[in-house]
């Protein structure tokens, strides 16, 4: 084993390192190890769906192994009969093709193996990664609430690179080294027991001190990379932030904060370095001391004729090939571990069961759709906060074709009411209708299609203009999409992109406006094309210009449909049919505004501070 080898285990590997401690950067959920092997299971599975691959990659990797245990043998052979004085040319030429031979079937064979078992790592993974996500979409709003996006965005990269490597690499390592070891001792003994039992001696002697560095130097690259992921949010931080630093004169303090963390990673990658460079003189050391003193012993028994040179160099390489088979195998243990913890985390995300499903028989809503809604006796509290009702004996019934407006405090329960139209949650009292059919009878992506949400904030996908138009409509034709973009008053400003539908609008619409953003949002709810509109006004304040062009998209969406809206502005409340006043997830009055504004109660109140006020007074 050559000192280059002797390092090869703990030497980052970029699927060892970069994966779990490096990528998954700034958040590391520091995959914790499952001393239980058993999730791992989940891993067997997804790659036995392969059986063509693990048996290509199962015959190469033990073609390979077997070839590599061999090749000693034919170093001996071409050192005892192709170097001797006087052989016979043909027993030459013999020799060296067999040893030659043995060299490419190693080649073609290690190229199968590598080939076939990356396959299947990746192969693994992609099926693991497509399966999450897949159970991801169907769990309702109130997963998210508990599993951080950006948690379950760690899973899906730094633990599933940890899988990874135990398909592409780590099993295939382990198989390869404990075929070549146990192979490796038993060529060993035949050849020279004496010299055998020295080196199963010399191994531990060697190994030990090797895999204790290769430990404490991973130790120290994690901290390293853990010291360059501060380095990087602290970037992130500060500069995402630059204008408050200066507004506030913070230069100097940030500078100092900066400093210290890029210290502290030196000091880091110092420790690294220390370990390393001492590491690399004391494999080299044992390495090639031991080689030395092996080969020293043996050239006492070729001399006394007891052995020849060939067997020495054939020990000699086993020798070696042994020794890696055992300094690989340490490390096989811990990645197994790791994995199994990263594949208990990925299972979880796998089996989870959405609190929301659709019935075995689902009853099919009346077609065509009339558009009426009705929440009856409704009390919702949520999971996450139980001891607050969002919803206390909601009655509200929603005619088809009606708008009613939603007005009231922050925390009335007014998006609730949203959230409980489309089933996101259900309630755990009353019922609550489409066209008289129960929510939970019926499929929510039924539900879900008679519907159309406005948010307040329009979410755009990075992605062209075109597709974020039809995003709940992928059938719509071009002529549609300017149609409904004109009903939006988006017309303009989308010619005037520079490559029309087809320009890219940059992470959540980050190329557009406010106002834009928003009109494209009512232009997919109006290419939507559902009986029922949910509508949240924005609360923040657009330029008149821009107000008046949203207000118009608006009032063109909501012909014909039956809407309810989160009202924030007067012109809204002022069309609605009816007004529900709410506070404490109940309704406290209803009616129309002129009616509302003249009772006094909490709507004048709320209306006076909430919608523009010069304009209310004028009203009033
Ligand atoms: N996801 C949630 N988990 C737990 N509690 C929630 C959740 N969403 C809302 N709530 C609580 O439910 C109540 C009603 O909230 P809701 O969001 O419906 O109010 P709102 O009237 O829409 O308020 P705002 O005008 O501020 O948006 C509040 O007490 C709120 O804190």
């Amino acid at each position: 084993m050559s000192a280059s080898q002797a390092e090869a285990p703990v030497s980052p590997a970029p699927m060892a390192s970069g994966a779990p401690d490096g990528a998954s950067g700034e958040e590391a959920v520091s995959p914790k190890p499952s001393k239980d092997l058993g999730p791992l299971r989940m891993v067997w599975r997804a790659a036995v769906a392969y059986p063509g691959r693990l048996a290509m990659a199962g015959a190469a990797l033990i073609v390979t192994s077997a070839t590599t245990a061999s090749v000693p043998w034919g170093f001996r052979q071409v050192v005892d009969k192709g170097f001797s004085r006087g052989s016979d040319p043909a027993t030459i030429d013999r020799w060296f093709e067999t040893l030659l031979a043995m060299v490419v079937v190693l080649a073609i064979g290690t190229a199968v193996r590598f080939f076939n078992v990356s396959w299947l790592g990746e192969r693994v993974v992609a099926d693991v990664r497509l399966a999450v996500q897949r159970n991801l979409l169907r769990q309702p709003p109130s997963f998210f609430e508990e599993n951080s996006p950006k948690e379950i965005s760690s899973r899906m990269t730094a633990d599933t690179a940890l899988i990874e490597q135990v398909v592409g690499t780590t099993v295939s390592v382990a198989l390869r080294n404990a075929i070549t070891a146990i192979v490796g001792i038993a060529i060993l003994f035949f050849l020279a027991p004496k010299l055998t039992g020295m080196l199963v001696i010399a191994i531990p002697v060697v190994v030990g001190p090797i895999v204790w560095f290769g430990r404490r130097l991973r130790r120290e690259s994690r901290s390293s990379q853990d010291r360059i992921a501060d380095i990087g949010a602290m970037v992130t931080e500060v500069l995402g932030a630059a204008r408050i630093v200066q507004a506030f004169n913070q230069e100097v303090r940030e500078s100092d904060r900066f400093a210290a963390a890029v210290e502290r990673s030196f000091g880091t990658a110092l420790r690294r370095i220390k370990i390393r460079s001492t590491m690399t003189s004391v494999v080299t050391l044992l390495v090639l001391g031991s080689l030395v003193l092996l080969m020293w012993r043996g050239a006492a028994g070729v001399a006394s004729g007891e052995i020849s040179g060939g067997i020495i160099a054939q020990f000699v390489l086993t020798g070696a090939l042994v020794a890696g088979a055992f300094g690989s195998l340490t490390e096989v243990y811990g990645d197994l571990v790791r994995a199994a913890g990263a594949a208990s985390r990925l299972s979880e995300l796998l089996n989870e069961r959405p609190a929301i499903a659709p019935p075995a028989k689902p009853i099919a809503l009346p077609s065509p759709a009339r558009g009426q809604i009705s929440f009856e006796n409704v009390t919702f509290r949520y999971p996450t906060r139980p001891e607050v009702a969002a919803l206390a004996n909601f009655d509200l019934k929603v005619e088809p074709g009606e708008t009613v407006a939603i007005v009231g405090p922050s925390g009335a329960g007014k998006s609730t009411i949203f959230q409980l139209a489309e089933r996101f949650y259900d309630p755990q009292g009353g019922a609550i209708k489409l066209d008289g059919v129960p929510l939970t009878g019926a499929d929510p992506a039924e539900i879900r299609q008679r519907m159309a949400l406005v948010p307040q904030e329009g979410v755009l996908f990075a992605a062209s203009a075109r597709d974020n138009l039809r995003y709940g409509n992928w059938g719509a034709s071009d002529e549609a999409i300017w149609e409904a973009a004109r009903a939006a008053n988006a017309e303009t400003f989308l010619r005037d992109l520079p490559e029309g539908l087809d320009t890219f609008l940059g992470e959540n619409g980050a190329r557009l406006s406010g106002g834009q953003r928003q009109r494209i949002a009512i232009a997919r709810a109006v290419l939507r094309d559902a009986p029922i509109l949910l509508l949240d006004e924005a609360t923040s304040a657009l330029d008149a210009e821009s107000e008046r062009l949203v207000q118009d998209a608006l009032d063109h969406l909501m012909q014909g449909r039956t809407t309810l809206v989160i009202a924030h502005r007067l012109a809204t409340v002022r069309q609605a049919d009816r007004i529900v006043v709410m506070e404490g997830g109940r309704i406290v009055e209803l009616g129309r505004h002129e009616e509302l504004t003249q009772a006094g109660g909490l709507y004048a109140r709320l209306a006076s501070l909430q919608f523009d006020e010069r304009a209310f007074a004028g009203e009033a």
